[in-house]
């Protein structure tokens, strides 16, 4: 009557520090990871036989102890990989391992222009997120990403043109604040040799193609374009990516006349719901197709 299709289990929001000390300077990371694991594990589901089950508090424990294992500074690709083959490596009922990596946005701060030996500030909302795969064919998959990367624009963005019907009520303007919350993933067609500065690379890019150059800037017809055209900016910039899945919310500030004034293009209304929801998947041209993480 029923028939079990897929099936995984894995542990969620496994929360780390790790500090790697090089003389007296020492480097911070703050890491969330989620692991999944498919496995052979269908008896657990239809009888209640765990035999050979590797738990998910296991797996949480792993998680320190690949961690403790990562001798030297790394990534959190690098982390997610090694993290992903030992579970695979180690437990010959897993077939293929999935691990995400999110790394808090600390940063290292400066007193009086001088790099801080040992102090950090948490900066932004930025997050710097990976997924890795890995299977018992040896195939591995690593897909890096950022998330609630928030960016602003005052001005040079608008929105005109778009069907007018008895529901409509927004007015058409060419001159408005564009705000939101950049969520990126991207898939490499080769993965690269160092995955901080293909990062930079392409935040970078995301980054010039919502705001442009640093005088006048670029203008934005709409969060699609502006989406789009970040995009592009990402895929020509950095070769080993093949294509970009990109989700941007309108974080709308609405016009506000006060009481007894009118709006100037001055004061608003901060919203963050409800929000627009814009993303689209961006191909290099021949590549293979990008799914949602
Ligand atoms: O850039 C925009 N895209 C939309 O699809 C949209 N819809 C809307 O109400 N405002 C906006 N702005």
């Amino acid at each position: 009557m029923a028939e079990l299709q897929l099936h995984q289990h894995g542990k969620s929001r496994v929360r780390l520090g790790r500090t790697w000390r090089e003389g007296s300077v020492h480097h911070f990371v703050e890491w969330m990871v989620h692991t999944m694991l498919e496995s052979d594990m269908e008896l657990a589901f239809t009888d209640g036989d765990n035999t050979g089950m590797t738990a998910t508090d296991t797996q949480k424990n792993t998680v320190y102890v690949v961690a403790k294992k990562m001798s030297k500074r790394c990534s959190i690709e690098q982390y997610g990989t090694a993290l992903a083959q030992h579970f695979v490596h180690t437990y010959p009922r897993v077939s293929k391992a999935k691990v995400w990596v999110e790394q808090a946005p600390w940063k290292r701060v400066e007193v009086g222009g001088i790099p801080h030996d040992h102090g950090y500030a948490m900066c932004g909302t930025e997050v710097r997120t990976t997924h890795v795969t890995y299977d018992r064919a040896g195939k591995l998959d690593v897909q890096c990403g950022v998330k609630d990367l928030k960016v602003l624009k005052t001005t040079q963005s608008g929105y005109e043109g778009f069907l007018k019907d008895a529901f409509t009520l927004l007015p058409e303007v060419r001159d408005r604040v564009m705000a939101t919350s950049v969520t990126a993933t991207w898939k490499y067609a080769y993965q690269p040799m160092d995955y901080d500065a293909t990062y930079a690379t392409v935040r970078g890019a995301l980054l010039d193609g919502v705001f442009g150059p640093p005088k006048g800037g670029v203008y934005s017809p709409s969060v699609q374009f502006t989406l789009y055209a970040m995009a592009q900016l990402a895929l020509e910039r950095a070769p080993q990516v093949e294509s970009v899945f990109l989700n941007m919310p309108n974080l709308h500030f609405l016009p506000c006349a006060p009481v007894g004034s009118s709006f100037d293009d001055d004061v608003y209304v901060a919203t963050s719901e409800p929000h627009g929801n814009i993303e689209a998947v961006v191909t290099r041209k021949d590549a293979k197709p990008h799914c949602r993480l």
